[in-house]
């Protein structure tokens, strides 16, 4: 569980972050959603600690990043996976290689455990053919998945993805999203995820936060945006004429 706790956090004169408070919980897919230049991506580094906020604090299971010293925030950040925008594999190393990469730089496991290690999560993202192949062998759904099995290589306790979908077609991009789910609460994992897809919202949002100008506007679940009355996050979630119709169809079948 990571709480956020009043966090501010501006560049120069301009606030980005206005007094963000909220949970996101163990074992849950959380969703950060939010027009462009809400806060969504500074949030998410605020997060990885890699912002340190103004005002307000951050804890990871009761523990305050900032409180922490240099080799207590190390090895909390070796808790932390991430699976960036464009998968940010490197193009040079076999998909083995990336996916061994954290270990390499962070532990002293053999090459063998190392191995079994790779193994084991490359089947578990269902990728038991790829090894041996380089990023531009291999498709954009499964570069995201060798993304995937990086970030939870090292068994993290809380996976950070953004826009982990981007760049995929709507079907892949449902997999992918079912695929962080899954390992989600397999491994019971605080997951965030960045997103502006509306199918993951829909899809996988057990816990939605819904970011404006930098203030939490709203937060819920996918159940509960159905409902909700609030203006910003039915013009945000709702601006396409498909999901107006989507959604007024699932409140008259409710009634
Ligand atoms: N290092 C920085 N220095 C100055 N301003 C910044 C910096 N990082 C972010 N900002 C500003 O903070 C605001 C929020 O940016 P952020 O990247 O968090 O938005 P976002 O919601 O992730 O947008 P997008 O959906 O387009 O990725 C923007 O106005 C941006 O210009």
């Amino acid at each position: 569980m990571i709480e956020v706790d009043n966090v501010h956090k501006s560049f120069g004169e301009t606030k980005v972050l206005k007094g963000i408070s909220t949970v996101f919980e163990q074992g849950k897919t959380n969703l950060v959603i939010g027009q462009s230049g809400s806060g969504k991506t500074v949030l998410m580094k605020s997060l990885l600690g890699l912002i340190e906020p103004e005002e307000g604090t951050i804890s990871y299971d009761g523990q305050f990043y900032w409180d922490l010293s240099i080799a207590e925030r190390r090895d909390l950040r070796q808790d932390m996976g991430m699976v960036f925008q464009g998968s940010a594999l490197f193009d040079s190393m076999t998909v083995e290689e990336n996916v061994r990469f954290p270990m390499e730089m962070f532990t002293k496991n053999s090459m063998a455990e190392m191995q079994d290690r790779v193994d084991f999560v490359l089947e578990r993202v269902n990728l038991v053919d790829a090894h041996k192949k380089y990023p531009s062998e291999i498709s954009g759904g499964m570069q995201k998945r060798v993304a995937i099995a990086r970030a939870i290589v090292m068994n993290p306790k809380y996976l950070f993805c953004d826009e982990p979908n981007s760049g995929l077609d709507p079907k892949t991009a449902i997999l992918i999203d079912n695929l962080i789910q899954e390992i989600t609460k397999e491994y019971n994992i605080t997951t965030i995820i960045n997103t502006h897809d509306m199918n993951s919202v829909m899809e996988i949002g057990e816990k939605i936060i819904f970011l404006k100008n930098g203030f939490k506007e709203w937060e819920g679940t996918n159940k509960e945006i159905f409902k909700t009355d609030n203006e910003a996050v039915t013009n945000f979630v709702y601006s396409s004429e498909l999901f107006k119709k989507v959604r007024q169809m699932y409140i008259e079948e409710r009634n």
